[in-house]
């Protein structure tokens, strides 16, 4: 089902003209679906009925409250890797008893807080990690539930800042540390090892990356039941691509239906902590055209959204799609810069984009709901967009657009 239908020439988001939540909202605005958030999570759960599961939404992709209460109320579980992803899950009504900790630099504040709420399990990333954990929950006389984030050192093909499963990078304990630190985690006071993980990156697009990974933790269950380590549920982490463009990921179900296979009858639960692939399609980012501008070089549409508000393209050359609101099929196009206001050159939502445009229309760049808003920023002293939700005809400001009071919140002039 298309979330973001044209309808009589128009752009909607499920029953709304975005033109109309644009006039309300103003612009940059971002506009996710709770039908399509919806949608892609019942992939998952389906994909996983009659087999030990949780889904643990990872919040990094979209942190939105509302984002993250339509996904409790389908019984979500979270990954978070912060205190404040922490505290989102629970002020939006999320199951603390659901979270896994990721992260490479958990700070001793976070673990307590973390081990006072009770969460499912901390993903270690280190062997000295779980010394600094141990001694929070010792002195808390609380039990921390742990999984060891091993690397698999798996190329998953894709893009080099956010593949994270390779040996050169920072995440995660090698397959060689991983027994000895297991073995200390076994003899530790306050400590109880219940399963594995591993992420080894994001926008995959094909399985046979996540099976490798799969069959190296397997081996590794293997060895440590051996050595009387017995785990309960295994972590393949996130990582399942979407289609921006004309990428080709397998579906939800093909992903899951193959690690099902490999798993065969192994008494374990799989966890998942998929981001992207629950919200990344789920959202549009809006933008007003400001100016157009020719050169000898380019045209140049120079719209209100900017880096700032959208960086994957400045940061990773993402190409995200780019759409006028208003369907014009007879109009004719030209090739447009697609630019923000930002003081960079680096400051682009797309390039050599054939669109038909004029100054005042309102342009939609797909594909944001995932890692758009969260990885926004205030540079150039720009206030953060409005976020919408819609469902079905009605539509909820779930972020209100920050003020200029709000970007100077909590600094000082100096004294006299
Ligand atoms: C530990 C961990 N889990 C889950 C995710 C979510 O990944 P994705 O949005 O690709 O599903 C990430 C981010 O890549 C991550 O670092
Ligand atoms: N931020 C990245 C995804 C990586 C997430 C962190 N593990 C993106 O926008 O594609």
């Amino acid at each position: 089902m298309d979330y973001f239908p044209y309808r009589d020439g128009e752009l909607h988001a499920e029953g709304t003209p975005v033109s109309k939540i644009a006039e309300r909202h103003g612009t940059p605005c971002y506009v996710y679906s709770r039908g399509a958030l919806e949608a892609s999570f019942r992939e998952y759960q389906d994909a996983l009925a009659g087999c030990e599961h949780l889904i643990c939404y990872a919040v990094k992709a979209n942190s939105n409250l509302a984002v993250l209460d339509t996904l409790a109320r389908l019984g979500a579980g979270f990954d978070i890797v912060s205190l404040g992803e922490l505290e989102r899950v629970i002020a939006a009504g999320g199951d603390p008893g659901k979270v896994v900790f990721s992260g490479v630099g958990k700070k001793p504040l976070e673990m307590a807080r973390a081990l006072e709420l009770d969460i499912a399990c901390f993903n270690l990333e280190s062997a000295a990690e779980l010394e600094v954990l141990a001694g929070v929950a010792a002195q808390l006389a609380k039990t921390a539930r742990v999984s060891v984030r091993v690397n698999p050192d798996v190329d998953a093909n894709t893009h080099p800042y956010i593949s994270t499963g390779l040996k050169e990078n920072k995440f995660g304990v090698t397959m060689d540390e991983a027994m000895a630190v297991y073995q200390r985690a076994a003899e530790l006071p306050f400590i109880e090892v219940v399963g594995v993980d591993c992420h080894i990156g994001s926008q995959l697009t094909q399985i046979s990356p996540f099976i490798d990974a799969l069959k190296r933790l397997l081996a590794l269950v293997d060895d440590l039941a051996d050595q009387g380590i017995v785990l309960h549920h295994l972590d393949l982490g996130g990582g399942l691509g979407v289609c921006y463009r004309d990428e080709q990921p397998p579906s939800i179900g093909d992903y899951i239906a193959a690690v099902r296979a490999e798993l065969g009858e192994r008494p374990l639960t799989l966890v998942f902590e998929p981001g992207r692939s629950i919200a990344a399609n789920a959202g549009l980012l809006l933008t007003r055209v400001e100016y157009l501008k020719r050169t000898p070089e380019h045209n140049f549409a120079l719209v209100d959204a900017a880096m700032n508000d959208m960086l994957r393209p400045a940061l990773y050359q993402a190409w995200l799609d780019i759409r006028n609101a208003r369907q014009q099929a007879s109009a004719a196009t030209e090739c447009w810069e697609v630019v923000g206001p930002v003081c960079e050159t680096g400051d682009f939502l797309g390039k050599q984009r054939e669109l038909s445009i004029e100054q005042g229309d309102l342009l939609a760049l797909s594909g944001a709901g995932a890692y758009g808003f969260t990885m926004s920023s205030n540079y150039n002293s720009r206030p953060r967009a409005a976020e919408v939700m819609v469902d079905g005809d009605s539509v909820h400001l779930v972020r209100e657009r920050e003020t200029l009071a709000d970007i100077m919140r909590g600094e000082h002039r100096l004294p006299d």
